[in-house]
């Protein structure tokens, strides 16, 4: 069911700051921040040869990663992204397992105009996991 690593997400405080360290330091391929109002984050994407990193700030004031910047005040990693070729067969055969679906449980188009879903962390070893239709 899972496929390829579309990206891993660092959830940071200044995401200019660190759009500058990736580019500066370790003459990453960096994209512009991009606010993602409907997902209470701004992004910007590191393209790597083989996946991407997502950076993430959080935008407004209901953020869902405000409270993991609380808890992790330096940034820290935040999600993996899976892509899956049917993400709704995948929800409902994760929902059969006992898998809890975030949000509504519907899917949402993500940054890259696609369809995405959240797993609870609890239920992925201690992991936030973000599937996204590939
Ligand atoms: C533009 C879209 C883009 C894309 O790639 O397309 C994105 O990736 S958008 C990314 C931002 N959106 C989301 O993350 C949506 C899904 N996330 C959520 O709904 C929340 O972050 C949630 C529910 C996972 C956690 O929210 P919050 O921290 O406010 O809740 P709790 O404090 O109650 O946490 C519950 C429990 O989970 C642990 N936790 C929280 N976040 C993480 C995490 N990222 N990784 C691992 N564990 C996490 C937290 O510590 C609590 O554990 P406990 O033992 O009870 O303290
Ligand atoms: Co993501």
């Amino acid at each position: 069911m899972i496929g390829r690593l579309n990206h891993v997400a660092i959830a940071v405080k200044d995401i200019a700051a660190a759009s500058a360290l990736y580019r500066d330091t370790m003459g990453a391929d960096v994209s512009e921040a991009v606010p993602q109002t409907e997902h209470g984050v701004t992004t910007v994407f590191i393209h790597l040869p083989n996946t991407k990193i997502e950076l993430l700030e959080p935008l407004g004031a209901d953020s869902p990663i405000a409270k993991f910047l609380e808890r992790n005040p330096d940034g820290g990693i935040h999600h993996i992204c899976y892509e899956v070729d049917d993400i709704l067969a995948a929800r409902d055969r994760l929902k059969a397992t006992g898998a809890r679906v975030l949000g509504t449980g519907e899917p949402k188009i993500g940054a890259h105009g696609k369809p995405v879903l959240f797993l609870h962390p609890k239920d992925f070893n201690g992991t936030l996991v973000e599937l996204e239709q590939a």
